[in-house]
């Protein structure tokens, strides 16, 4: 399949006359996995939900391959696995999973632990990191072509995090993948490239030694 580019700019968000993001560029092509680093309330999760298209803005431009995007979620063009759970409790998670996954990858997604241990319990049968888990399998697991990912990692074991990882960079050889969590061991180790969300701005990181000198890691 042919390499795809998901570019956003331009985007002015503010809430109560604050301005929480102004001076935003972010690409990510298929094939690469695109980690976004940044303080608590620096506008992560707001940047992933606009891209995404489920939450408004003063303005923004989402582009994939030169195409304006005006909502992601159309088409299945970028799925989003918000910060807090989404999966609705008391239906279960066979039942849940069937149209959630991209038909092509369905025998991939149902060889996977966690779904073979867990399809037949409802969302409330499972413990905080195993619903996490199933959740964020899901997503990366989807038809979209863009996976944004918010907080994966927080909820979950070390040794979990580590094949969600494994699966992160299979998945990235056909889709383009954007994290984001404060495990941020976890996200330069998966990531191609990190980008560094700091006063409404988005910088590109060379090393961590970047993420001192922006004061999101402190010198030891
Ligand atoms: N609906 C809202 N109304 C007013 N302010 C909001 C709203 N949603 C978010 N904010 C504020 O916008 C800022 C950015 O929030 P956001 O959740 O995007 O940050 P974040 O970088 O994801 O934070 P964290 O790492 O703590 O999850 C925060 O200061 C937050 O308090």
């Amino acid at each position: 399949m042919p390499s795809q580019t998901l570019k956003v700019d331009s985007v002015q968000l503010e809430f109560d006359g604050r301005k929480i993001l102004q001076d935003i560029y972010l690409d990510c092509s298929t094939g690469e996995v695109v980690g976004l680093l940044g303080r608590n309330g620096c506008g992560k999760s707001s940047l992933l939900r606009i891209i995404f298209g489920s939450l408004s803005c003063g303005y923004k431009h989402v582009s994939i391959n030169g195409q304006h995007i005006i909502k992601g979620y159309h088409n299945n063009r970028i799925a989003y696995l918000p910060q807090h759970n989404y999966l609705p409790s008391g239906i279960k998670i066979q039942k849940l999973a069937k149209p959630f996954i991209d038909p092509l990858l369905w025998s991939d997604f149902n060889d996977q632990p966690a779904y073979q241990q867990h399809q037949h319990k409802t969302v409330g049968q499972l413990s905080g990191g195993e619903l996490r888990q199933l959740e964020t399998l899901m997503i990366v697991y989807s038809c979209a072509d863009f996976i944004l990912l918010d907080e994966p990692f927080t909820h979950i074991s070390p040794v979990q995090a580590d094949d969600l990882k494994i699966m992160m960079e299979k998945s990235a050889k056909t889709k383009g993948i954007i994290v984001t969590d404060h495990q941020y061991y976890n996200v330069l180790d998966v990531s191609d490239r990190i980008i560094l969300l700091n006063n409404g701005c988005t910088r590109p990181v060379k090393d961590a030694a970047d993420l001192v000198t922006y004061n999101y890691l402190n010198k030891k």
